[in-house]
């Protein structure tokens, strides 16, 4: 089971390094490997498993931050609809690419956090509002979706950490709050 312990911090050089794709057919260890990652997502969202294990809450993590160069992510997005509880996005996602995307930018009002950084890092990380995207399931099967705002954000920061990429190199050094025209800032 995935526990803090587990998650590399900046300055470990796998968080700066491209992974490399997985084979596919997909591996045993592979699979494990993505149902490991959805399971900790879930645990870090239960209040009393958290408490219990000293989670970090996340709604993604990628391989890379196990230390595992590997270009896999899993997100798991919990509904904030009452009337529906389903989570908004699910998914352990093998070689995820994305294949288009919107001209509209987005960003989080309250920019952007990561379970391998120890730090408050303030500013806004401008990112695509809409993508297309394709990856292979914990089934083997392709998949093409398309996201927009939370859902497109979570894993397009995901998708970062594939390419050794930290939110905060998103993030304008001279003003972290600085925002073009037409970006959208999702609350
Ligand atoms: O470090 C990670 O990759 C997991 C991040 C993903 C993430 C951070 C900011 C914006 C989008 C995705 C963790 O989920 S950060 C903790 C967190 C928990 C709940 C909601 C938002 C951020
Ligand atoms: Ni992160």
């Amino acid at each position: 089971m995935i526990t803090m312990e587990d998650i590399i911090r900046e300055g470990n050089p796998t968080l700066r390094k491209v992974a490399e794709e997985v084979a596919i057919p997909l591996s045993d260890e592979d699979i494990k490997l993505g149902e490991d990652m959805m399971e900790f997502l879930k645990n870090s969202q239960d209040p009393v498993k958290a408490e219990e294990l000293a989670l970090r809450g996340g709604v993604g993590l990628a391989a890379p931050q196990l230390d595992i160069s590997k270009r896999v992510i899993a997100v798991h997005v919990p509904s904030n609809d009452l009337e529906n509880p389903e989570p908004t996005l699910s998914a352990v996602m093998y070689n995820p690419k994305i294949l288009s995307h919107s001209v509209q930018d987005a960003c989080l009002g309250e920019g952007e956090g990561c379970l391998s950084v120890d730090r408050e890092v303030p500013g806004y990380v401008v990112r695509h509002n809409k993508i297309t995207l394709s990856y292979v399931d914990s089934a083997g099967e392709k998949q093409k979706i398309r996201l927009k705002n939370y859902e497109a954000i979570v894993v397009q920061h995901e998708i970062d950490h594939l390419n050794g990429v930290m939110f905060y190199d998103h993030i304008n050094q001279q003003n972290p709050f600085a925002l073009k025209d037409g970006v959208l800032v999702i609350e």
